[in-house]
């Protein structure tokens, strides 16, 4: 199969066409059109290789009617993703190797993008006892990403055990920072003045931080790899930018929503809003983008948290928590980061395939646009407006904090290994 992309700005820079042969990227440059070929018009779109969310939740198995692992592959193709990391807090859980490759095999029979399922820290997600990380990384699956998500992995023995462990195969803990006793069980937004006034149990930025701290030193003195999942406060960026200028091996990601929106939207008890990490004061925002732009946040990563109506429709309180992300994702770090000259589509490049790929450990993925390289392509254009419709998502659910907001920046197509998942911003097939 031969595919001819023609007059794409290669990471926003200047224009090229790019042959792909059999899935491989064959030539750069001007290329002559070979017989047969498919010939993508990609005049004023720009290329960026395939999009790599390491935090996605697919919901399969357990919970089909929110988002299958079918669906939730088509929402982030839609997106610009060609690999998502699977997050292991499923029904069941994913905490074995059989657990773990029940999962790759339906994202490879989905083969929509690359389905790389995220392993348990602890059984069942009960912070206590290690789950199978060795079986589950030497599984078909091949496992390098642990975490509880959802759940802190919040006893400093277990932590420390877990990343004993997974250095010896070169994996890494994603921890979803929070510590329980600072962040009560009806905890649902940011502790602060508003969550007062509005009579909301709320978590301070504290209990995330404690924790950040805790672990980049849980990781300077096993010398192994310590991912924080959705930072959300100034005070962990403190934490990591000290602990990366140590040589500590630490990476973090921050999410999209929380590069934008505020904790003052929960005024309106809209649950669409509840989230974990909860939504934070303008500081917090403003230390995350510049983090990001920095390179003290290392990427960018969705938390797609899709969830039924009615787990979502509810008081505040007892709504569940999560929003969804896959397909809004590179419209709203295109909009906020690199429209305002924050970052180029270089370094969005970087955030959003790049860096993640590197994290987690995906060889194929990430890759430079260069002669070799697998076909994992994304095209957008830098010049399109987008006004979010949830009624629109391929995404069972609806739970999308951006609808009726307008952003800048489309996908356009998205290729895996060279064979179009997305044309003319639909799904393939
Ligand atoms: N992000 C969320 O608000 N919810 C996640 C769990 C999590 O990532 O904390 C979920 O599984 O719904
Ligand atoms: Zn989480
Ligand atoms: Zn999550």
């Amino acid at each position: 199969m031969k595919t001819v992309v023609q007059g794409a700005r290669l990471l926003g820079e200047s224009a090229a066409d790019l042959l792909i042969v059999d899935g491989v990227i064959a030539e750069i440059g001007s290329v002559t059109v070979p017989s047969g070929a498919e010939v993508v018009d990609a005049d004023g779109l720009v290329a960026l290789p395939g999009l790599v969310d390491l935090h996605t939740h697919l919901r399969e198995p357990g919970r089909e009617d929110a988002e299958t692992i079918r669906t939730g592959s088509q929402a982030a193709a839609v997106g610009g993703y060609t690999a998502v990391l699977a997050m292991a807090n499923t029904n069941p859980v994913t905490d074995t190797a059989e657990a773990a490759e029940r999962v790759h095999d339906l994202g490879v029979a989905a083969g929509i993008v690359d389905v790389q399922p995220v392993g348990a820290v602890t059984k069942g997600l009960a912070g206590e006892e290690l789950a199978e990380l060795g079986l589950m990384h030497r599984s078909r699956a091949g496992v390098r990403v642990f975490s509880d998500d959802g759940r802190c992995v919040a006893d400093a023995r277990v932590m420390r055990r877990a990343l004993e462990y997974v250095k010896a195969f070169g994996g890494v803990v994603s921890q979803h920072a929070q510590e329980p006793s600072l962040a009560g069980p009806t905890a649902c937004c940011h502790e602060g003045e508003l969550s007062g006034q509005l009579g909301l149990p709320g978590w301070p930025g504290v209990a995330e931080e404690v924790i950040v701290a805790r672990d980049v030193m849980l990781a300077r003195h096993t010398g192994s790899r310590v991912h924080v999942a959705h930072v959300s406060t100034a005070g962990s960026v403190e934490v990591v930018r000290w602990a990366k200028s140590q040589g500590i091996a630490v990476t973090a990601e921050v999410t999209p929503h929380h590069l934008i929106l505020t904790t003052d939207l929960l005024a309106g008890y809209d649950p669409t809003f509840k989230v974990n990490p909860p939504l934070r004061p303008d500081e917090d925002v403003a230390a995350l983008r510049a983090a990001l732009a920095d390179g003290t946040i290392d990427a960018v990563a969705t938390d797609h948290a899709p969830h039924a109506r009615h787990d979502k429709e509810h008081a505040f309180v007892d709504a569940a928590f999560g929003m969804l992300g896959l397909e809004t994702a590179l419209a709203v770090v295109a909009s906020v980061m690199v429209e305002p000259g924050l970052m180029t589509w270089a370094d969005l490049a970087r955030v959003m395939s790049t860096s993640p790929a590197a994290i987690a450990g995906l060889s194929g993925q990430g890759r430079a646009l260069e002669v070799g390289a697998p076909g994992n392509l994304t095209l957008v254009d830098p010049a399109a407006s987008i006004t979010v419709d949830r009624d629109a998502s391929v995404s069972l659910s609806r739970n999308n904090p951006w609808h009726g907001r307008s952003f800048q920046a489309a996908v356009r197509h998205t290729f895996l290994r060279g064979r179009a998942t997305v044309r003319d911003g639909v799904l393939v097939g």
